[in-house]
């Protein structure tokens, strides 16, 4: 069995007749310490099934025989066998001893052995008067039909190995063993010797395996004529045939869209990279050549599912994305205890839980974005991505290889490999779709493709990905507007109004105005106190404004508030206020009822044109310095320049 002592002394078999057995027990006793010896007195074909039992069982390392049952088993067997060989100096004993026990003159002697003996045997015999009579026999029959021969021809004595002295005594004549305790010592270290090279080897075959069988790719080696000899469990399954089968058959058959040819004649750095079928699975395979001290001996297969590749691709693009798409707010960030405000907490701190689509309908600045990066942190999914993605800031194409990715290729300028999209980026995570009223029809298509299927297509791709997204879609359209006036997709509507929240501009729940400005005021880093009373006289000032920029517009008015607010005496008069914050001019309250849309407009475009003046022309800092967003912005100006 293998214990681990056994495992530290080789395991021995002498196979061989009981009197060469002897001799290699009594050779063995000395080395007892380092080797542990079976003996099986077996002979030809039923030594041959001893030692294949012996090896099936793991019982041994190394076999000791001799003549024709020592040839025998070497040609069978793949574990080492050491023959007992004799040496010169042992004929010349066995020659001296047989000389003594002839009663012929000269005496007549028979040397019957397996191998060929030494040609310079016929001088030694003339040297020692000795008329000698060489033999080799093939089989037990075969040294019977000898000694017989050899007897008729006077031949008194034989010298031989234990199939050649029994036959002698038979015959009725003398006879000398040929084996000597120095061969049988010979041998023994001989089997030892090859037992430890073997221990060593397997060991290192066994770590190999172990490694191997641990890998989730295939894993399987060819040698030169293109045949399996090893494969991990790995390869076993992806085709579906257990390793002993595997072992020899032909790599063309298993895979033949593999031609190991190539790589087999190639030189050492050559490497044969193929995607092809198992089954329904796609697969990715690297064929690489093998060497053994510089000679080709084979080559290895490794094998991997397409799709666990490109998971793993797209995985690191995630993770190469998702330290700058975090959410950063959570719900408790929403500022204001309006009736409105608080129920919109608690529905959307519902919501969050429950894994389906949001639409968030909002003026701009009413704090969507907020509402969304709430609802994904107090979600299931708040470890993983949350991407937002503003789908009336940039033109068609570039919002749809964003969102969907694209495959290399897929247009003229597209990266190298191709690149992941949004929704594939943000998978396990959520995905903010602001100003979805925005989107083109083309692109609604698409979407609710990906919102039905759950998967998406890459541009230029065939293959769909499976993707794990939550989508939270915003607007400050109102979408039955336009379903009716056929720019937006009833069907794509039904899917994102999974769950619905609403946000009333701040003018509609200015009770919320004193909180928020005291609490964004103390979250300004950097802050400057801004007093008790200034805080009273702006929140007085700013009660009768539309707010249309919403909170965005009062978190930059604030901000003017703070850059001046050193300078201000504690308490400002009204005509400061009137001189810091223009948009709140008394005019627009003051103009009658009918002309209010136009005066409304007119200070409107007024204050656009200004922004945009003191920007120079640049869009973001203009909306930034109005308050609003550029996407707002882009809208107003588009209003204004249509009337
Ligand atoms: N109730 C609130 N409490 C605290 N901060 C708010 C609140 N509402 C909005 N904000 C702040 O106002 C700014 C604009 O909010 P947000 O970007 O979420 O609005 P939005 O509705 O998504 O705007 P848009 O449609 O223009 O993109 C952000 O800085 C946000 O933190």
């Amino acid at each position: 069995m293998n214990t681990p002592s056994n495992l530290q002394r080789p395991r021995i078999c002498v196979l061989a007749f009981p009197r060469l057995a002897r001799l290699v027990e009594q050779a063995a006793a000395e080395l007892s310490e380092q080797l542990e010896l079976i003996v099986e007195h077996r002979r030809f074909s039923d030594a041959i099934a001893q030692a294949q039992a012996l090896i099936a069982r793991g019982d041994v390392d190394a076999f000791i025989s001799a003549g024709a049952n020592g040839a025998q088993l070497r040609r069978q067997l793949e574990h080492p066998v050491a023959l007992v060989q004799v040496s010169g100096f042992d004929i010349m004993a066995a020659l001296v001893q047989a000389a003594r026990l002839s009663r012929q003159n000269p005496p007549r002697i028979g040397l019957i052995t397996y191998e060929t003996v030494s040609a310079e045997l016929d001088e030694l015999s003339s040297l020692l008067r000795i008329d000698l009579h060489l033999a080799r026999y093939r089989d037990a029959a075969h040294v019977r039909e000898l000694s017989t021969a050899l007897r008729s021809q006077g031949v008194d004595v034989l010298i031989g190995p234990s199939l050649v002295t029994e036959a002698a005594e038979q015959a009725g004549m003398a006879s000398v063993f040929l084996y000597t305790a120095d061969a049988a010592r010979r041998a023994l270290d001989e089997a030892l010797a090859a037992a430890r090279v073997r221990a060593i080897e397997q060991g290192r075959r066994r770590q190999l395996s172990a490694i191997i069988s641990q890998l989730h790719d295939g894993v399987l080696a060819i040698d030169t004529q293109q045949q399996v000899w090893l494969a991990n469990q790995a390869m076993c399954e992806m085709l579906g045939i257990p390793e002993t089968h595997l072992r020899g058959q032909s790599l063309a058959q298993l895979i033949p869209e593999l031609d190991a040819g190539e790589v087999l004649q190639a030189g050492a750095d050559a490497a044969l990279g193929r995607v092809f079928k198992l089954g329904r699975q796609r697969m990715v395979g690297k064929l690489i050549p093998l060497d053994e001290g510089g000679v080709r001996s084979g080559a290895v297969l490794t094998v991997q599912a397409a799709s666990s590749i490109e998971r793993a691709g797209r995985d690191l693009q995630r993770h190469a994305r998702s330290t700058t798409a975090r959410a950063r707010h959570t719900l408790d960030d929403l500022i204001g205890d309006s009736a409105a405000m608080q129920s919109l907490r608690k529905l959307a701190a519902r919501y969050a839980s429950l894994d389906l689509t949001v639409l968030i309908h909002g003026e701009s600045g009413t704090g969507k974005e907020l509402v969304a990066q709430g609802i994904h942190r107090a979600s299931p999914r708040a470890a993983e991505a949350f991407i937002a993605i503003n789908c009336a800031a940039m033109p068609e194409n570039l919002l749809e290889s964003e969102l969907f990715g694209y495959e290399e290729g897929a247009f003229t300028g597209a990266a190298k490999g191709g690149k992941a999209g949004l929704l594939e980026a943000a998978q396990h995570g959520t995905v903010f779709l602001d100003e979805i009223g925005d989107m083109s029809p083309a692109l609604q298509v698409r979407l609710l493709r990906v919102l039905q299927e759950r998967e998406v297509l890459r541009v230029g791709g065939r293959e769909p990905i499976p993707i794990d997204v939550r989508i939270i879609a915003a607007t400050h359209r109102v979408l039955a507007e336009e379903i009716r006036a056929g720019r937006f997709r009833q069907d794509l509507y039904y899917r994102i109004n999974g769950l619905h929240l609403s946000i009333p501009p701040l003018r509609e729940r200015r009770e919320d105005l004193p909180a928020l400005i005291a609490q964004l005021l103390q979250r300004k880093p950097g802050r400057v106190a801004v007093s008790a009373q200034l805080q009273q006289q702006f929140l007085h000032a700013a009660r009768g404004y539309a707010w249309p920029g919403n909170v965005r517009e009062l978190e930059n008015l604030l901000e003017r508030l703070l850059a001046i607010a050193q300078d201000l005496p504690a308490a400002a008069d009204a005509e400061l206020f009137a001189l810091l914050y223009p948009e709140w001019s008394p005019k627009l309250d003051k103009t009658a009822p009918g002309e209010l849309h136009v005066a409304r407009q007119t200070a409107e475009r007024q204050q656009l044109e200004a922004a945009l003046r003191a920007s120079q022309g640049n869009v973001q800092e203009a909306a930034r310095a109005l308050g609003i967003s550029r996407t707002t912005l882009w809208r107003k100006l588009g209003k204004q320049a249509r009337r």
